[in-house]
């Protein structure tokens, strides 16, 4: 059975709910809210993000500890049938919009092209991006893009095989740099690149990456370190915050705000355009243009449109959820679309307002990180 959008629907039966089918349950939403995945604040979900793996072949220290994690068990993997359906249900009775693959790393994923092609042949016209590394990507991009993915970021933190290895703990920037070539001539642009900046290791590289991925065409986006590492190592003070990377950046260049709209996205657009030496103005054509994700000091909370399922299938309303709630439990114990739909409503209705809380603040006293690292949310 599949639900209408546009249908509303009632609140989850209290057999949808019970520990029997599918664990931790959250309170049914109120009557008569909308279809769709709302919250209590007025905010709607389209954009879905959905983990294949908690699995990496990367180990970056703002996220993984140097040991790696206790990797999830095949079993409690959502399977590409599982994942198929669970979309099927988010596009066609939710509303989802947009899906980004992530982890974990995706390309770990054996059957990665079975499951783009699985969504692919349900859903002609869904934009399906994916959030990588890079390693391997170098042989998997063309039979990606023919499986149906649209788009593609790579996480590249430096160009320096030394800050690079220090960074992600294993000696792959030529991988990297390759998988980021091929996405871009296997047609999966535009091409994003991410980096998150960490004092004193790679911080003061940035106006050279941004030149370098400028001068190839791709769009790279800096990022604010939050507090989502295994180690539990962040620190308000030693994160490298949007002004300081813009105080990085002025140096050689000119940024000016994008005009496009930003439309919900965490990336702030700015475009680019050299600075002349001599006379400090900004001089020649725009080159491009950098984003600039502050989720820490300037936060994007109040237009969120985000819903997360973790790889083992978990509904996490927020990146800082302190809550999570369990979608693949109950589709294996048989529950039909419209109990898996009324599930996924009741748990995005209780989002939080920002950061796993009432208010914003992620260096506030009552912040308390979660126990899942970046990597086992689906980042
Ligand atoms: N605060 C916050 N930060 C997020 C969230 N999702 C992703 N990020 C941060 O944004 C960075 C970039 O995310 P991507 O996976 O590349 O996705 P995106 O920027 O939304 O994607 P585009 O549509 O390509 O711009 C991640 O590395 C995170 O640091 C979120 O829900 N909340
Ligand atoms: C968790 S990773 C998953 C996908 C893939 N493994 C990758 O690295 O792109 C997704 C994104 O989260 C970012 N990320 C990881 N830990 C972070 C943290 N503590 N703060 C901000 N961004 C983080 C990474 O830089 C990456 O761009
Ligand atoms: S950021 Fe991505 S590549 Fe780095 S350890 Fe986390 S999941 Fe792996
Ligand atoms: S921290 Fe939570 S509410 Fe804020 S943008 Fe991220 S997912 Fe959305």
């Amino acid at each position: 059975m599949s639900v209408q959008l546009g249908m509303p629907m009632p609140p989850s039966s209290s057999a949808a709910g019970s520990a029997e089918s599918g664990g931790h349950a959250p309170p049914p939403r109120p009557a008569g809210t909308p279809a769709g995945l709302w919250d209590q604040y007025g905010r709607r979900a389209t954009d879905m993000r959905l983990s294949l793996t908690d699995k990496c072949n990367l180990r970056c220290t703002y996220c993984m500890p140097a040991e790696g994690l206790d990797w999830l068990s095949k079993q409690a993997v959502m399977t590409r049938d599982e994942i198929v359906r669970i979309v099927r249900i988010g596009v066609t009775a939710l509303g989802v919009r947009e899906l980004r693959l992530t982890g974990g790393e995706p390309l770990v994923r054996a059957d990665l092209a079975d499951i783009i092609s699985g969504i692919r042949s349900e859903h002609p016209d869904l934009p399906i991006s994916m959030t990588t590394n890079g390693v391997g990507l170098d042989k998997k991009a063309a039979a990606l893009k023919a499986a149906g993915l649209t788009r593609i970021n790579v996480s590249l933190d430096s160009l320096h095989e030394e800050t690079f290895t220090k960074l992600t703990r294993r000696p792959f920037l030529d991988k990297v740099l390759a998988g980021v070539d091929a996405a871009w001539a296997a047609g999966l642009g535009p091409v994003k690149l991410n980096a998150v900046l960490m004092r004193g290791i790679n911080d003061t590289e940035s106006p050279e990456l941004l030149a370098w991925a400028l001068g190839r065409g791709y769009e790279l986006r800096f990022i604010e370190q939050m507090p989502l590492d295994a180690d539990h190592g962040w620190t308000r003070r030693n994160m490298i915050t949007a002004a300081e990377i813009r105080g990085l950046l002025s140096r050689d260049f000119v940024l000016s705000s994008d005009p496009r709209e930003r439309d919900g996205a965490p990336a702030e657009r700015f475009e680019v355009r050299r600075r002349d030496a001599a006379s400090g103005d900004a001089s020649g054509p725009v080159l491009g243009t950098v984003g600039i994700i502050a989720s820490v000091t300037e936060p994007f909370c109040s237009d969120c449109r985000r819903t997360r399922i973790t790889a083992e299938g978990k509904i996490m309303s927020c990146l800082f959820s302190r809550e999570e709630f369990d979608l693949l439990g109950l589709l294996r114990s048989g529950a039909t679309d419209a109990e898996l739909a009324g599930r996924w409503q009741d748990a995005m209705w209780i989002k939080p307002k920002a950061h796993g809380m009432d208010h914003t603040g992620l260096g506030a006293a009552d912040f308390v990180q979660p126990d899942r690292s970046m990597s086992a949310i689906g980042g």
